[in-house]
């Protein structure tokens, strides 16, 4: 382990995935251990230190500096996820995070959720709801909204440069709380010659930079009445994942979107490290929400060295 990461000899840390998006979980009830942007890329570094496309800290809402907030909307809301990329900037979001951090407030006794239970958790991008589902974990995403509102009606309203793919792509930018760029390509063998190890380039870039999907729509698009796609992902602060949760929100909002009326409410997206269900419904605040589901494994706990 790196010289930046023996400061934090003792110190306890779990790991798990979902869908093969993977993070460094860290409890933190009383909030006593922030950790340097420095210490979390040391920590999620694959051949250095324990590995992870990002690294959550568990902590009580009471004891973070907006936890004010969270609690005067929501007094339930007694746990926020503490959410960094492995390059340690923040995000506001991660779909196939907050999964796995309730899997591991659960696994470490935390919290007690029962099937079809649901627990109210603290984010950067607002409250989440997620509920317990049979082997996985649903979560009630809120809202998505277009990025560039005035352009989006167009159906693209930036461009992507990637490498592997010889001109611009028209693309649509989404937030999730967090923000996603979506390019749809015409079929798997185009989706194959993508190279992800190269970051895109997005025009206009999103003002807090983006994470990009490239999403391919079955052939038929809809099959018993649900929507199939199949993408990859580049996610910023990290590079290409097996998975993004929210980036599966973004893919399918802009295909169903792009497909115009008629189109389901229920949608699979397949990724490199598994499939994940989307469904759009109506909120309690009667606006359209997204229910991002899928599966939450635990895979170690240790203690620093
Ligand atoms: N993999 C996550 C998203 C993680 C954050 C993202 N890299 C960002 O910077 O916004 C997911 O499952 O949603």
């Amino acid at each position: 382990m790196t010289a930046t990461i023996t400061s934090l000899t003792g110190m306890r840390f779990a790991k798990g995935h979902g869908t093969g998006n993977d993070f460094v979980l860290i409890a933190d009830p009383g909030g006593m251990r922030e950790l340097a942007s420095e210490q979390i890329a040391a920590l999620c570094d694959r051949r250095r230190g324990i590995g992870g496309d990002g690294l959550i800290r568990a902590v009580r809402s009471r004891n973070i500096a907006d936890g004010t907030a969270i609690l005067e909307e929501n007094p339930a809301a007694e746990w926020f996820m503490d959410y960094y990329n492995a390059d340690g900037s923040l995000s506001e979001m991660c779909g196939n995070g907050v999964r796995v951090f309730v899997h591991f407030l659960v696994t470490q006794g935390l919290v007690a959720l029962e099937a079809g239970e649901k627990l109210a958790i603290g984010t950067r991008g607002g409250i989440k709801y997620v509920a317990r589902l049979g082997e996985g974990y649903q979560v009630d995403m809120g809202p998505w909204g277009f990025i560039f509102p005035e352009e989006s009606g167009q159906g693209s309203d930036s461009l992507v440069e990637a490498s592997g793919l010889e001109v611009a792509r028209p693309a649509l930018s989404i937030t999730l709380g967090n923000p996603h760029t979506v390019v749809a390509l015409a079929d798997l063998a185009e989706l194959a010659t993508v190279n992800l190890t190269l970051t895109p380039v997005v025009t206009p870039l999103p003002l807090h930079g983006t994470n990009v999907e490239f999403a391919v729509p079955a052939e038929p698009l809809v099959k018993d009445d649900v929507g199939h796609i199949s993408m990859r992902v580049h996610e910023r602060g990290v590079g290409e994942t097996l998975s993004c949760g929210t980036g599966a929100c973004a893919a399918a909002a802009a295909t169903r979107f792009w497909a115009g009326s008629g189109t389901p409410d229920l949608w699979a997206v397949a990724l490199p490290g598994g499939v994940l269900g989307v469904r759009f419904q109506p909120g309690p605040d009667g606006r359209e929400h997204v229910h991002l589901s899928g599966p939450a494994v635990m895979v170690a706990e240790g203690v620093l060295a």
